[in-house]
């Protein structure tokens, strides 16, 4: 297995160009694919989940160039008209793949088989089933029920009155969203449960809004979405910055800083992420805002009592900013963390302890008292790219650390560990 080695990094310092957000880049490009007319994708991301999304949309025969470096695309939208695929959509890990594919597939004609890596067949994708099915979609379970992979006879779904189960993920109810234009008649969604990782579904909104669908939004608890529509391209759109990228060089600036500059997301951000940097107002960071970066100084860091249920991603890297704090941290309401890349919350306090902090493993919270002194380990990442970025902060706090596995990042920031030595003193 390769291993990354941290030496211990006194001060980090510099300017950092973030990579485009995942969550935009497979939107866009989803949309954009299904859309009337071409569209041209700028700052897209380039990492495992865009590829999954690129692979997946050539073998439904939509034609996609990319540029040399892969962050520019251009694809010409099918209106609606996709192939049927020769070959299984191979999907990864990508919940952004995954999961409005799934949606979207059901409703326009063809057969289709949606698998993924191993960890994708224990991620749950019940709710999402459940709700197509309710609509008449013909979706079927190749393995085990409510998980991938999946069969999918697409074009039976007219529309009506649903309930979707929002308590687990809510990529479930963006993948609704997105196809529901394409369904032949209107559709009213009513969440079912609390709708978890909630900014998500603005970014959901304001893509399709975008791509020229408006949807009815009675306050996140039902949706109305008219039927028969088509999406429209976009002459050149921008993806802005990764804002959960983003997380782990406002962590470093405000653990070590120097001062860094994070260019990509900023106050104007449509991603729920950039509440991290409030968050990080809060432990202590100094933080300058500007509409589209953020320059973040180092500060006295003492810990927060925080609900992290619109931040999940971003949470995990307060839970290694956590270790440099003046006393304990609880991180609060992020269950879904136990399915998503792996079992984050076990995962996390697995390898927080080996560190030497102490942690209380709750079933929907962690708590963490920092460690008075640090071990020199190798890090455990479980296939889990924001394990590896997260426990890069503890070089960042001056401490000696392995991380097992880096290339895992690739999942969402193929360059972050070059881009986190390009501010490391
Ligand atoms: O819609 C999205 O782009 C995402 C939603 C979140 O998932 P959940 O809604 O499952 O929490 C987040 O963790 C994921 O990385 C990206
Ligand atoms: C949960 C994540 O990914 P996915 O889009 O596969 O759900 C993540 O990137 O942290």
């Amino acid at each position: 297995m390769e291993q990354l080695r941290l030496e211990p990094i006194n001060n980090v310092n510099g300017s950092v160009t973030l990579p485009g957000s995942k969550s935009l880049s497979n939107r866009i490009l989803l949309l954009a694919a299904l859309a009337e007319g071409t569209t041209v994708v700028e700052n897209l991301l380039d990492s495992d989940d865009i590829r999954h999304m690129l692979g997946a949309l050539k073998l439904l025969g939509v034609d996609v160039s990319l540029n040399d470096d892969k962050t520019v695309a251009t694809v010409k939208g099918v209106g609606g008209q996709l192939l049927t695929p020769s070959e299984p959509l191979f999907l990864g890990n990508a919940g952004t793949a995954y999961r409005p594919l799934t949606a979207v597939l059901a409703a326009v004609s063809g057969e289709y088989e949606l698998i993924g890596e191993p960890r994708m067949e224990e991620r749950p994708i019940g709710h999402l089933v459940d709700a197509l099915q309710a609509l008449g979609g013909d979706v079927t379970y190749l393995k085990n029920k409510d998980y991938p992979p999946l069969k999918i006879v697409g074009g039976q779904i007219k529309g009506g009155q649903v309930e979707i189960d929002g308590s687990i993920s809510s990529q479930f109810l963006t993948a609704l969203l997105m196809a529901a234009p394409l369904f032949s008649g209107d559709t009213k969604i009513t969440i079912k449960g609390a709708l978890v990782s909630k900014p998500y579904i603005d970014i959901t909104l304001d893509v399709m809004a975008r791509f020229g669908i408006a949807v009815a939004n009675d306050d996140y608890k039902t949706f109305i979405v008219k039927g028969a529509q088509q999406y429209q391209a976009i002459e050149r759109i921008m993806v802005e910055g990764d804002a959960s990228s983003a997380s782990y060089f406002v962590a470093a600036a405000a653990i070590a800083g120097g001062e860094i500059e994070i260019k990509g997301v900023g106050a104007k951000s449509v991603q729920g992420d950039i509440g991290f940097a409030k968050v990080m107002e809060q432990v202590g960071a100094k933080i300058d805002w500007y509409d589209e970066r953020l320059v973040v100084h180092k500060g006295q860091l003492k810990g927060v009592d925080i609900d992290a249920n619109a931040i999940p991603d971003a949470a995990m890297t307060l839970a290694t900013v956590a270790l440099f704090a003046d006393g304990p941290t609880a991180i609060r309401n992020i269950y879904n963390w136990r399915v998503k890349e792996t079992d984050r919350l076990h995962a996390m306090a697995t390898e927080l302890r080996k560190v030497g902090a102490e942690v209380v493993e709750g079933e929907d919270f962690i708590e963490i008292i920092p460690p008075t002194h640090f071990n020199d380990v190798a890090i455990d990442t479980y296939d889990d790219h924001r394990i590896a970025m997260c426990f890069a902060m503890v070089a960042v706090g001056g401490k000696a650390i392995t991380i097992n596995d880096p290339k895992c990042t690739y999942k969402t920031f193929p360059t972050f560990f070059k881009t986190l030595a390009s501010v490391s003193h």
